[in-house]
């Protein structure tokens, strides 16, 4: 049983009759908690364990959900399973029972799915409608791009839409490549031999397969229809697995859903805030919706904060304040933000206030963002690791600049590592679109390493031939390569006479690598973020000053010392917003906070806003923002801080709210029940304690008070 105090909302939630719930609730508010004691509590009312399910997204939320369940003195036998796992179960189920026949093959990552998305890519280019303008290539990065859009087009039911439209609309509509979706509609073709019969089937298949078989055959496949279901961080569910929820309502199921609507930021991933709201409200007729508003990890002023930024009532559940502290930053704004914020990191571990770098994280907007920050911490010798983001240092973008960079120098001095060597190879062969078997690979990568200077012959052997008649890659990749080599060209014969950074900010107009990361990485926005990479990449390189050679020098040097930073044990944490959800720390710092890097410009301003916000709760102590002198990001200006610190000085000093309950509860042990109930104490069969008003004068409860109310027992 547990000891938590339920918060008067808390312990509305549990004991509530209706059968369909939405909880409306703010970061850290104890969603997860509160399902919790849900589940325990309907267990207790006589709900069989076994009618019981839990619904998650991920492994490590699961592991989250069944700790909360033990403290809240729940039956170990609960099913908590995450979407898949669920759908997969069933699948298993109706297989067993020779309902269907199920996949004959199950493809457990990508690794295993690679080669049927192979098959697919080549079967979309040999038809002869195919789009010629899409590049069919067959390397890993355009696999994980097809599984992607795979598992997008899945979670938002957009393949239900194949039936009745074409590539060409689908593609417009959506907005990407006819080539990809009709790869996906390739893949889906192979897949599927017929209904309950798959070819071969991942992990992104099982919910929609689940929908997909129980519709085609209705009746003969039994869903289960469990008494109860909870389904936790529901801002992040997407259609498909709305649905499913859907299903498995029966006429007497109760369905219980917690998420933030605040929160919901993967709509690149089919998440909606309408199934935070109206769309939850019309599947499941007579949904109650009920808040939880004290958050228990952030405290009032931050929780002052994000009220005025979202405009839902946040409350802070936590005793003491978490601070919010605006930074601004002036001239070189990319250095002197980044200094600021090294600045301020060390002085939280001096000072003692952080115990290690590992209190504090640093959330940006976007992965771009990292490259300035990355040179000032490493700079500083402040180790730090990535979380959700790639080190500028290996990300695709970053080693193909190195490789242009070491081609028009035409060595690969000063890196000798075999490893390194075949990182900024392979990313150059991939944006020059380069179709190389892998002992081919293995073969330039062991001559380069151990001779830099024969990248030159690599380069004039096979990078910058465009009719060798070996390759199968088609027109648009050839016209691509003439155009790669002859830049490649122009920066041979520059490099001695210009920096870097023009060396770089050449190869980028000329080649336009803006349309090359759109053919290479399709989706708009892992497009339009790599770009960003690249631009801010190049802006860098032009600060610096330095020449090709001494640019090479100088990040083969970054590179090292961050892998010896990488060895420390406590490091700062930096991530992204959108990686961060669901995380906390003690210290968070948020830099770039400018118009135009975040909130970010031409994205949507309603899940900017939500990012910002999810990025800002993670914190319990203090909050970093750091801005632009004299430009304010208007998120800053809707934070209204002078506001949110004059109420968080007017809120009464201390207990917060949930540690003053409307109730006081008494440890009555069984034996002296009546004796209790005689004085007037009144049983809370969702807290399952005795408790008394604090009006109720306590004397004569004084035994059973608790410690910090009265002597309560020796
Ligand atoms: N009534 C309560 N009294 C004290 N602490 C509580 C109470 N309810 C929840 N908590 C604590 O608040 C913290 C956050 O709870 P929980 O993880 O359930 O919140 P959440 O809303 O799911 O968080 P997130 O926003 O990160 O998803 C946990 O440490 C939990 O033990």
């Amino acid at each position: 049983m547990s000891s938590l105090l339920l918060t008067p909302e808390q312990r509305q939630i549990v004991s509530q009759a209706g059968q369909f719930l939405l909880i409306d609730a703010v970061a850290g508010s104890g969603k997860t908690t509160t399902l919790a004691q849900c589940v325990a509590y309907r267990e207790r009312q006589g709900t069989p364990a076994d009618g019981i399910l839990a619904l998650v997204f991920t492994e490590a939320a699961r592991q989250v959900f069944l700790q909360r369940l033990a403290q809240a003195g729940a039956s170990r036998s609960i099913r908590v399973a995450t979407y898949a796992e669920f759908a997969r179960g069933l699948l298993a189920d109706w297989q067993g029972q020779g309902l269907i026949d199920g996949a004959l093959d199950y493809l457990p990552d990508a690794e295993a799915m690679r080669p049927c998305v192979f098959e697919a890519i080549e079967e979309a280019a040999a038809d002869p409608q195919a789009d010629r303008e899409y590049g069919y290539d067959l390397n890993n990065l355009h696999a994980e791009i097809v599984i992607n859009q795979l598992s997008r087009l899945k979670g938002t039911l957009a393949f239900a839409r194949f039936g009745d439209a074409s590539d060409a609309e689908l593609a417009d509509e959506l907005d990407l490549p006819r080539g990809l979706l009709s790869i996906c509609r390739t893949y889906e073709r192979l897949r599927r031999i017929d209904a309950g019969h798959f070819a071969f089937q991942s992990e992104h298949d099982l919910v929609t397969d689940v929908l997909a078989i129980a519709d085609e055959l209705g009746e003969i496949v039994p869903l289960p229809c469990p008494a109860l279901v909870v389904a936790d961080e529901w801002h992040d569910a997407n259609a498909a697995q709305i649905s499913l929820l859907r299903k498995l309502a029966g006429p007497r199921t109760r369905i219980i859903a917690a998420g933030d609507k605040e929160q919901v930021v993967h709509s690149w991933n089919g998440a909606d805030p309408r199934y935070m709201g109206e769309a939850f409200e019309h599947l499941f007729p007579g949904t109650r919706r009920l808040p939880l508003t004290n958050s228990f990890r952030c405290g009032a002023t931050l929780g002052a904060c994000a009220q005025a930024l979202t405009a839902q009532v946040f409350q802070s559940g936590r005793a003491e304040d978490t601070e919010v502290e605006i930074v601004r930053y002036g001239k070189a704004p990319e250095d002197d933000c980044c200094r600021q914020v090294v600045d301020a990191l060390a002085g939280l571990v001096e000072s003692g206030a952080a115990h290690s770098l590992a209190d504090c994280a640093v959330v940006l907007r976007d992965a771009h963002q990292s490259i300035a920050l990355e040179n000032a911490l490493i700079a500083r010798g402040l180790p730090y690791a990535m979380d959700g983001c790639q080190s500028y240092l290996d990300r695709i973008e970053i080693l193909m600049l190195r490789g242009i960079l070491h081609i028009a120098r035409l060595s690969m001095a000063p890196v000798r590592d075999r490893g390194d060597v075949k990182a900024i190879l392979r990313a150059l062969g991939l944006f020059a679109g380069l179709d190389y078997t892998e002992s081919e690979w293995a073969d330039a990568e062991r001559t380069i390493a151990t001779d830099p200077e024969t990248i030159r012959y690599f380069y004039s052997g096979r990078l910058s031939r465009t009719t060798d008649a070996q390759e199968t890659v088609g027109p648009a990749t050839r016209r691509w390569r003439a155009r790669f080599a002859e830049v490649c060209d122009h920066l041979i014969a520059q490099a001695s006479s210009l920096s870097a950074g023009e060396l770089l900010a050449h190869a980028a107009a000329q080649l336009q690598l803006a349309d090359a990361t759109r053919r290479l990485f399709v989706h708009r926005l892992d497009a339009q973020a790599v770009t960003r990479s690249i631009d801010g990449f190049i802006a860098y390189a032009r600060t610096t000053g330095l020449d090709a050679a001494g640019l090479l020098d100088h990040l083969h040097q970054a590179q090292r010392r961050s892998g010896a930073l990488k060895k420390n044990r406590q490091p700062l944490v930096v991530t992204t917003a959108r990686a961060a959800k669901g995380k906390e720390w003690r210290f968070v710092h948020m830099p770039f906070i400018a118009d135009g890097e975040f909130p970010q410009a031409h994205a949507d301003p309603a899940e900017e806003r939500r990012l910002f916000y999810v990025a800002m709760t993670r914190t319990s102590e203090k909050l970093f923002l750091y801005t632009p002198q004299g430009h304010d990001s208007h998120f800053i200006r809707a934070l209204d801080l002078p506001a949110a610190r004059a109420a968080a000085r007017a809120r009464p000093a201390a207990p917060a709210a949930p540690a003053t309950p409307p109730r006081v509860y008494l440890d009555v042990p069984y034996g002296e029940k009546d004796a209790a109930k005689q004085l007037g104490a009144q049983w809370d069969s969702v807290q399952r304690k005795w408790w008394i008003s604090p009006a109720m004068p306590r004397r004569l409860f004084a035994k059973w008070l608790p410690a910090a109310d009265g002597p309560g027992r020796p």
